[in-house]
């Protein structure tokens, strides 16, 4: 069954909501156990101006957790800090088991970040692309290694040796997710993945994402998107002006019903 933490607006209430949250958690205390990204009471301001309002999530081995809101809410801050571009003001944010701040090379080692807009070289085929970056961290891939995480993503042959000038935004992503695989990255940030990419390739962008979850890997993606969100993750957070307003789960073998989080989502305008 989906479940959600009720969406509620007032200060006492959302004290309550972060205590439903953390009594989820530990409902869940083996999933916790294997957390691999853990926020927990973080708040972050700039200026007196608080922008995070002390989130709690967890996303453990194999899930794909959704951070969905509209714009403003802070879901590039949230990305940003556990990026260690930011550094909380209050509580924490751990990747791997290491607190961001104190582990930063370990934290991005980890981590596979994707923006929007993949930021590889347009001059340089997906090869070369993929070999630069691997050289950058001292990581050596034979041409078959390479040849086969091009498979996995299922960036077709013909496009391999071809200037990324040429490519469309999703092959540029699929380019950048057969990198992750090849750093071997337990951890993916995916910032807005599917927008701007066709229905077709929107579909194949959650297959492949669906299957680095089973392969064990951590997904933390930010959107606005409550239909795509819905397709693809085990669990969403809906955040609003900086706090965490609801969860939703996937039941098993299903989806979160994009309807129920429609209009949570639209309540008060998310
Ligand atoms: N450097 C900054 N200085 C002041 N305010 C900031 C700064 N960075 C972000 N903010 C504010 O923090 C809030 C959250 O911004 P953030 O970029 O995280 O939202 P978002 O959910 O990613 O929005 P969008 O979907 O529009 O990209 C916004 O009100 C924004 O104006």
């Amino acid at each position: 069954m989906t479940t959600h933490v009720p969406v509620n607006n007032t200060s006492n209430n959302d004290s309550t909501i972060a205590k439903q949250s953390n009594a989820q958690k530990n409902d869940n205390n083996s999933a916790t156990q294997k957390a691999i990204i853990e926020v927990d009471s973080l708040s972050f301001s700039i200026k007196n101006n608080a922008i995070l309002k002390n989130l709690n999530f967890n996303v453990g081995s194999g899930e794909i957790y959704a951070l969905l809101g509209g714009n403003g809410a802070g879901k590039s801050t949230t990305l940003k800090t556990l990026l260690g571009f930011n550094k909380p003001t209050q509580g924490s944010v751990k990747v791997a088991g290491k607190e961001v701040s104190k582990a930063l090379d370990f934290v991005r080692t980890k981590t596979a970040y994707l923006p929007e807009s993949a930021t590889l070289y347009p001059h340089l085929t997906a090869r070369e692309n993929v070999e630069y970056f691997l050289s950058l961290a001292d990581i050596n891939k034979t041409d078959e290694q390479i040849n086969a995480a091009f498979n996995r993503v299922a960036l077709q042959e013909g496009a391999w040796e071809r200037p990324m000038q040429t490519y469309s935004k999703g092959m540029r992503q699929k380019t950048a997710i057969a990198l992750a695989i090849l750093r071997e990255a337990p951890i993916f940030l995916l910032d807005e993945p599917t927008s701007g990419l066709d229905p077709v390739a929107i579909d194949e962008f959650n297959q492949l994402v669906r299957e680095l979850a089973l392969a064990g890997a951590s997904i933390l993606m930010v959107t606005h998107d409550v239909y795509g969100a819905c397709q693809v993750a085990n669990r969403i957070g809906l955040l609003r002006a900086g706090e965490l307003v609801g969860e939703f789960d996937a039941p098993e073998n299903g989806r979160i019903d994009t309807e129920q989080v429609h209009a949570a989502f639209a309540q008060r305008g998310a």
